[in-house]
């Protein structure tokens, strides 16, 4: 038999979104998100109730501050983020992921769940207030990213359910055994913009080469654009990800990875640049990051997802690193 991927599975959220949804139909969704993050890491995910004029309108809160000067831009860079809480700003060519590649083109803008400067655990890790540039007005940046991190908080959570669900049966777990990951969880979020570039060095990419570092990944691209690839170990190829009409790629972390003992694989992939702009939206649920996690297959030891999650980014931000401290 030869085994040949050409791309990343398709998953219907439809059923488990419908009150009137046969058992059957509900636990075929599980079956299939729970096939796809076993074999890829990663799929397209559609049927999942999230309007289209909120994809829009992230995508037109991406171009607004991109737009903006870069002196603008860094009024808000993560240097001027509170402590270790890691918000704003994030210029192109800071981030490395694997020695010998040049750095990521890709420039991002970084929000969180938003904690008050007064709150005793602001500038602890990934925790603390976000950055906003002052030139754009509150109702067409501020109010309209923190509504689509709203809904991506409430996708994630369905997703989260779903994957409890889905994991082998034989491990005996209750299906609510992911769930703590979800109390208070930290959740970055990155407005992500690829510039055009030309005289493209082969060890330069929008993204390098990469695994996400916490539990589920929730990624908006750009319709008529592409760069993203996926690594499939089986046929050692990487797989283009196209543009699905209306869907969001689901992929897994390396927190969820170690979890579940490689059962949800994290995978590698990366964002090829060209001559063309490119957006994406880049939604991570990191989770509780006091949790303790032990692999769920017995496999392992225990580990904080806070330290393991900082530790993974510090690696890839090399001196710039100094953000975190
Ligand atoms: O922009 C993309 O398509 C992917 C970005 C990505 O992999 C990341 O930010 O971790
Ligand atoms: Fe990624």
């Amino acid at each position: 038999m030869t085994i040949s991927a050409q791309t990343i599975p398709t998953v219907d959220l439809s059923p488990w979104l419908n009150p009137d949804a046969s058992q059957e139909a509900k636990d075929a969704v599980v079956k299939a998100v729970s096939h796809a993050c076993s074999t890829y890491g990663f799929f397209n995910l559609v049927g999942h109730g999230i309007p289209e004029e909120s994809q829009n309108k992230i995508f037109e809160c991406s171009k607004e501050f991109f737009d903006l000067p870069l002196n603008e831009k860094m009024k808000v860079s993560v240097d001027k983020s509170l402590g270790k809480s890691f918000r704003g700003y994030e210029p192109s060519r800071i981030q490395t992921h694997q020695e010998g590649l040049l750095p990521d083109t890709k420039e991002c803008f970084i929000t969180g769940a938003e904690t008050p400067a007064d709150h005793p655990d602001a500038g602890k890790f990934s925790t603390g207030p976000n950055l906003w540039p002052g030139t754009l007005p509150d109702e067409n940046f501020r109010q309209p990213v923190m509504e689509y991190r709203a809904r991506m908080l409430e996708l994630v959570g369905i997703l989260i359910k779903i994957l409890g669900q889905g994991l082998p049966k034989a491990w005996g777990y209750s299906p609510d055994v992911l769930n703590d990951i979800l109390i208070n969880p930290s959740i970055p979020m990155r407005l992500l913009h690829y510039a055009p570039e030309t005289n493209i060095d082969p060890r330069q990419f929008g993204v390098g080469d990469h695994t996400d570092f916490g539990c589920v990944s929730i990624l908006l691209q750009q319709a008529n654009t592409k760069g993203l690839e996926v690594w499939y170990p089986l046929t050692k190829t990487w797989i283009p990800v196209p543009v699905v009409e209306n869907a969001f790629v689901i992929n897994m972390g390396d927190t969820m990875h170690r979890w579940t003992g490689g059962h949800y694989r994290s995978a590698r992939h990366r964002v090829l640049i060209s001559g063309n702009r490119r957006y994406s939206v880049a939604f991570f649920l990191n989770g509780n990051l006091n949790l303790k996690i032990k692999p769920l297959d017995g496999s392992g030891e225990e580990a904080s997802v806070g330290e393991h999650i900082n530790l993974r980014l510090a690696h890839t931000l090399g001196d710039n690193a100094k953000y975190l401290k």
